[in-house]
């Protein structure tokens, strides 16, 4: 038989990337990334012009399929492979990036009667704009008593389906009318690709992000009625859809969209996935102990289980949410390269950037080597990292960064080092939820473009977190991870796998050299991460509001 291969599709937050991938040992074939033409829009609708308010993330969906039209065909060409021998693939995606669609599955926003009404278009993870939903689901399932608060580390966020479903309702109630269903972006590009005029809904997103229960279902009528009456109804009507597992075929391939993908049509299509649950198997951890840090501009934390714990703050605990047979534990920082590109774009002064031109090299690398030459402590700076509010353990979209130690000497790469190592004591934070919950962390696995792109932010977290990091040898971890889908979605019968289990262990792996701990560095950083800790606590739970008053201030002057 041929040597068969799979696609493995990763929607990021700014682009989407293909990658081909050689199913006998995980070799990545080709790779190509599609930038998303209309990236996020934060500012203004496409077209009409139409402004959003703050907090706002939109996506445009036409972007999504922009991927599959141009990453998918080029990967196959650039590999030379037979599109014959291309059996399966999978998607991942950020989630919960969710969107309105019609009775035929069109989002609404492609209907030019309505693309003028931002609540037409795909929220992004990143909107941030139903905190006030948020809020009032928390304070009512934590009056009723729902049993599912405990799954969710005690609250529901605002980036989730619920929320923004709610916002919807309450600022557009015209639009969700017209809304058939609302749908997960990851779950309506694989409809897009089957055809399937009966939606299927992946059980991770359904998990993680909309309360969904693999016993239990979504919360009861009651619950939602008791948010509003006008929601009661909500999980049979517009979430309507077949929950099913991680690796089932979702359908085959339909003749059109094969055309325009360049590959075979009726080939399997693996249910939707989230880029950091992909990027497990990704790095081959198929068993608990192991944390995955899928790091770029955001740091999701995931973790197996065998037993369901409480862990302060944790995005959710998902039966068979990330490898069948375990629980599946997600946490998260929502902002950690999104802060060192802000940063870099809005904090350097000139001579930095010229320097680093003149050097032939970019400010990132620049402030990192200049930032390694200092010890752990020696810049007496110390930073909150809640650039764009905190996810996990505090679930609180209303936070905001902060810099303690400023002095007329203080330079550019310390305050850059001083980011780095706010995010570390921000994953330190949910790796001892973890740890002390009864959810072991024995070492961490790393993935995504962070620690391809900075040795000394890896250090600094294997220092903070006193573990050992072992690095993804892919590039492309939850690409490789959705292609492993798209394998198992196909079956062993055609030259794919039955399991992920037994994808993951012939397809992942990780590199040979590992971040390990430096006692010298792990005593400083373990005197910081108290400081961390007071800090943390003081602005974030309660004892000083500040940061939620000048946001009211702000709110009023802009008004
Ligand atoms: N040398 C660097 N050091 C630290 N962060 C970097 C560096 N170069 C780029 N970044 C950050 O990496 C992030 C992008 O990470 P990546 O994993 O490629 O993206 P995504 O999370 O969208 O998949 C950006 O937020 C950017 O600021
Ligand atoms: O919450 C998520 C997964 O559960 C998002 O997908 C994630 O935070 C977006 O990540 P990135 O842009 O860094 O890939």
């Amino acid at each position: 038989m041929s040597k068969k291969y799979a696609i493995g599709v990763d929607y990021g937050t700014e682009s989407g990337r293909a990658v081909l991938v050689d199913l006998s040992d995980g070799t990545e074939v080709a790779d190509h990334v599609t930038p998303y033409p209309h990236n996020v829009i934060d500012e203004k609708l496409p077209n009409s012009g139409i402004k959003l308010e703050y907090d706002w993330a939109l996506q445009h969906p036409q972007d999504y399929l922009d991927v599959l039209t141009r990453s998918v065909p080029a990967v196959v060409q650039a590999s030379g492979v037979d599109p014959a021998d291309i059996i399966g693939l999978g998607i991942d995606f950020t989630a919960c990036t969710m969107l309105p669609v019609d009775a035929q599955g069109q989002p609404l926003c492609f209907n030019p009667e309505l693309a003028n009404q931002p609540h037409t278009w795909v929220k992004l993870w990143k909107h941030h704009a139903a905190q006030d939903e948020a809020n009032l689901i928390n304070e009512i399932a934590e009056r009723r008593g729902e049993d599912f608060l405990p799954r969710y580390g005690g609250k529901i966020s605002s980036e989730w389906m619920i929320a923004k479903v709610w916002q919807i309702l309450n600022e557009a109630p015209d639009i969700y009318e017209q809304t058939d269903r609302f749908l997960e972006a990851t779950d309506w590009v694989v409809s897009q690709m089957t055809g399937a005029s009966d939606i299927v809904r992946n059980s991770c997103t359904a998990g993680y992000k909309a309360i969904w229960h693999k016993k239990k279902g979504f919360p009861s009528n009651e619950f939602f009625k008791a948010l509003d009456p006008r929601l009661e109804n909500v999980t049979e009507s517009k979430l309507r859809g077949e929950v099913v597992a991680l690796g089932t075929k979702a359908g085959e391939l339909t003749e059109s969209m094969a055309k325009l993908m360049g590959l075979q049509p009726g080939i399997a299509i693996a249910v939707g996935n989230v880029d950091a649950h992909a990027a497990v198997p990704g790095v081959g951890v198929v068993t608990p102990g192991k944390l995955v840090m899928a790091m770029g501009t955001s740091i999701c934390h995931m973790l197996l289980g065998t037993e369901e714990r409480e862990v302060e703050g944790m995005c959710g605990v998902v039966e068979d949410g990330i490898i069948p047979g375990y629980l599946g534990y997600e946490a998260g920082q929502s902002a950690v390269g999104d802060i060192f590109a802000w940063y870099v774009e809005q904090g350097v002064p000139a001579y930095v950037q010229t320097a680093a031109e003149q050097e032939g090299t970019n400010v990132h690398e620049w402030l990192e080597r200049h930032a390694s030459a200092y010890k752990p402590g020696e810049t007496g700076l110390l930073a909150l990292d809640w650039w764009n509010g905190n996810r996990s353990v505090l679930v609180d979209t209303e936070l905001n960064g902060l810099i303690l130690g400023y002095s007329l000497l203080t330079k550019p790469e310390e305050v850059y080092r001083s980011l780095l190592e706010a995010t570390a004591f921000g994953t330190r934070k949910i790796v001892d939820a973890f740890h002390n919950n009864g959810v072991e962390v024995q070492e961490l696995y790393a993935c995504g473009g962070l620690p391809q792109k900075n040795r000394l932010l890896m250090q600094i977290y294997a220092d903070v977190t006193n573990r050992e990091i072992k690095v993804a040898d892919s590039k492309q971890t939850p690409a490789l991870g959705a292609a492993m889908f798209g394998a198992v979605a196909a079956g062993a019968a055609n030259g794919g796998y039955d399991s992920i289990v037994d994808a993951a262990q012939k397809m992942a792996r990780v590199r040979k050299d590992t971040f390990k701990p430096i006692p010298e560095n792990v005593a400083v950083y373990e005197k910081l991460y108290q400081e961390y800790s007071k800090l943390h606590d003081y602005f974030g739970r309660g004892e000083n509001d500040v940061m939620k008053r000048l946001r009211a201030i702000r709110e009023e002057a802009r008004h």
